[in-house]
Formats: C-alpha cells, structure tokens, sequence
C-alpha cells in the first residue's frame, strides 16, 4: 500500500502561497485571519491549534477569539458583524459544530461570503455549484481533490463513492469530484448495508467523511483501490484517528493517514484561502 502522505502537498501549496504572502506584504497587505471559538471542544482547540502554527510560518496574521461556551448568539452575531467590517481581516474562521443555543444557519449566513474561507455560506456554496469561482469551497473538500491533483490521479471516468453527506465535506467533495469528470455515488446514515458493500467495493476511489473511527472496513472495500480517509475521531489515547480501519487501509493499493494526511493539507488550503482573499480585497480597493 502506497501512503498518501499530507505534508508534501500541503508543503507545495504553502510554497505557493507564501510567494504570493510575500508580494502582497510588499504592497503593504497583510493577509489576516480571524478565528471565532466557542466553548472548548478539543477537536477545535486541536485544529486551532494547527492553524496557529500554520499562519505563524507563513507570514499571515491571526488574531483568535474564544468565547465561553454559554454566550448569546446575539454575542456571536456581534462579533461576526464586526469582523465583517473590518478591513484588516481578510478571512473569518468559525469553529463549528457551535454549541446547541446557535442556529447554525443564522450564523453561517451572517458571515460576508467575502471572507468566508471555510465555505460555510450559500454565497461559497453557489460557487462551487455553479464554478463561478465566488467564496471558497470547504478546506476539507478542496483538501481531498487537492490530494488526487499531486499525487496523479486523474479521476475522468473513474468511480468515486464518498461516504457521508456533510455540506462540509460530502456534498462540495462530490460535486468537485464530478467536475473532474468522475462518476460519484454518496453512501449516508439510510444507506442500506446491501448499497453500501456494492459502492465500496465497486469504486475506484473512496472517500470516507463520516468521523466513526474504524467505520471502512475490509468487507465494505473491494481491490486496488485509492483511499482518502478524512475522519478526524478521538484514539482513546490522546491522539486522532481517521475512519478507516487498519485492515482495509492495507489492503488498497494507496491510503492516506490519519493523522499526517488530508489534515495536514485542510489547513494549508486555508492559509491559501485567506491569502486569496486578501489579493481579492486589495482588488477591489483599487
Ligand atoms: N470550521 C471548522 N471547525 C472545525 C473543523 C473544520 O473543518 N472547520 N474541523 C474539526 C475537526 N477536528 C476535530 O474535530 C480537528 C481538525 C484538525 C485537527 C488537527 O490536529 N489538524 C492538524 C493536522 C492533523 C492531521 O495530520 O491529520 C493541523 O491542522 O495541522 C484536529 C481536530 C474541528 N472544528
């Protein structure tokens, strides 16, 4: 099994996008994002955590906003409003799922699709729909084609099956999929066990998005196929783990890990995305 490593694409795509860092900075901008958490869930904080590093050594700004898990979605609205205002922010980051008091869509709707860097507005969503090339797509989703794009794998006329049916990852991820000229089925919660073993054994490329540790197994995958395992579930031992089980991991003929996989290469793209809409905004100023 060939291990699709995270770290040389997302190394790729940090390169280029420090270039472009460095260029703007000469023009006097400096891309910025702005994180917004709520509570602490230790999914975010990790992920916080890696996105801290991560604009640290590329030059990009960052100022983080944690609020405690029992505040108003007035609160929230508020803050989103304000960064939506601010010139200096260029990309607005919400860790989400949010706590239970939020209505997620009033939140998601709030935010300018502008600085949308995450693709949780309609106005990223409608872009990826219909590739006007307005917001951005879900880190994640772009994360996974991105994988396929510098590994080789041409994905015209193959056989794609995406487990899970996500706005964040399972639907964009089909839809990008199918742009490049692949032939999709999304497994879900009411798939039935007979559909799910024939679209995983039938594929060429599976994707699994369904965050259930060791949810892929051997008998739900057939031969020679490739991988992208985008689970990010709690090891038991203060570690990650993706969703597929070790067996069926070896027995493709390439898989990506989890950690050191898709992942890594999520949060690249986002500093991509935030120095893209930095570029945009010094666009528009012109
Ligand atoms: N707005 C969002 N909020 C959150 C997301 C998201 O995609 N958008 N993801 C979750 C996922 N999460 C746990 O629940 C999580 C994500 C990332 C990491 C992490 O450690 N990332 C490392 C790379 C890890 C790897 O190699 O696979 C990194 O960023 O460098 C941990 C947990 C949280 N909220």
């Amino acid at each position: 099994m060939i291990e699709l490593k995270g770290k040389p694409v997302a190394d790729d795509i940090k390169e280029r996008a420090f270039k472009r860092v460095e260029e703007l900075r000469s023009q006097g901008i400096i891309p910025k994002i702005a994180t917004i958490r709520v509570g602490d869930d230790p999914g975010d904080i990790a992920y916080e955590h890696g996105i801290c590093s991560r604009a640290e050594e590329m030059g990009i700004d960052i100022k983080q906003k944690v609020f405690a898990g029992d505040i108003s979605q007035e609160r929230l609205l508020a803050k989103i409003a304000a960064y939506n205002e601010d010139q200096d922010i260029h990309g607005v980051l919400i860790f989400r799922p949010l706590p239970k008091q939020f209505d997620d869509k009033t939140i998601c709707k709030a935010l300018d699709f502008r600085k949308d860097v995450d693709g949780i507005t309609a106005g990223s969503m409608a872009g990826v729909f219909t590739g006007s090339g307005e917001g951005f797509p879900p880190c994640t989703a772009e994360a996974c084609i991105r994988m396929l794009d510098y590994y080789g794998y041409d994905l015209t006329g193959k056989k794609v099956t995406v487990f899970g049916r996500s706005l964040v990852i399972g639907k964009p991820v089909t839809v990008m999929a199918l742009d490049r000229n692949a032939t999709v089925t999304i497994c879900h919660s009411r798939t039935t066990p007979e559909i799910l073993r024939e679209a995983g054994k039938n594929a060429d490329v599976l994707i699994t998005a369904v965050g259930r540790a060791n949810f892929l197994t051997r008998d739900l995958t057939g031969e020679d196929q490739i991988i992208l395992d985008v689970g990010i579930n709690d090891d038991g031992a203060g570690g990650i783990c993706g969703d597929v089980d070790p067996q069926a991991a070896s027995a493709a003929a390439a898989a990506s890990p989890v950690p050191g996989g898709v992942g890594s290469v999520t949060t690249a793209v986002l500093m991509d995305h935030v120095v893209t809409a930095a570029a945009r905004s010094a666009l528009q100023e012109k």
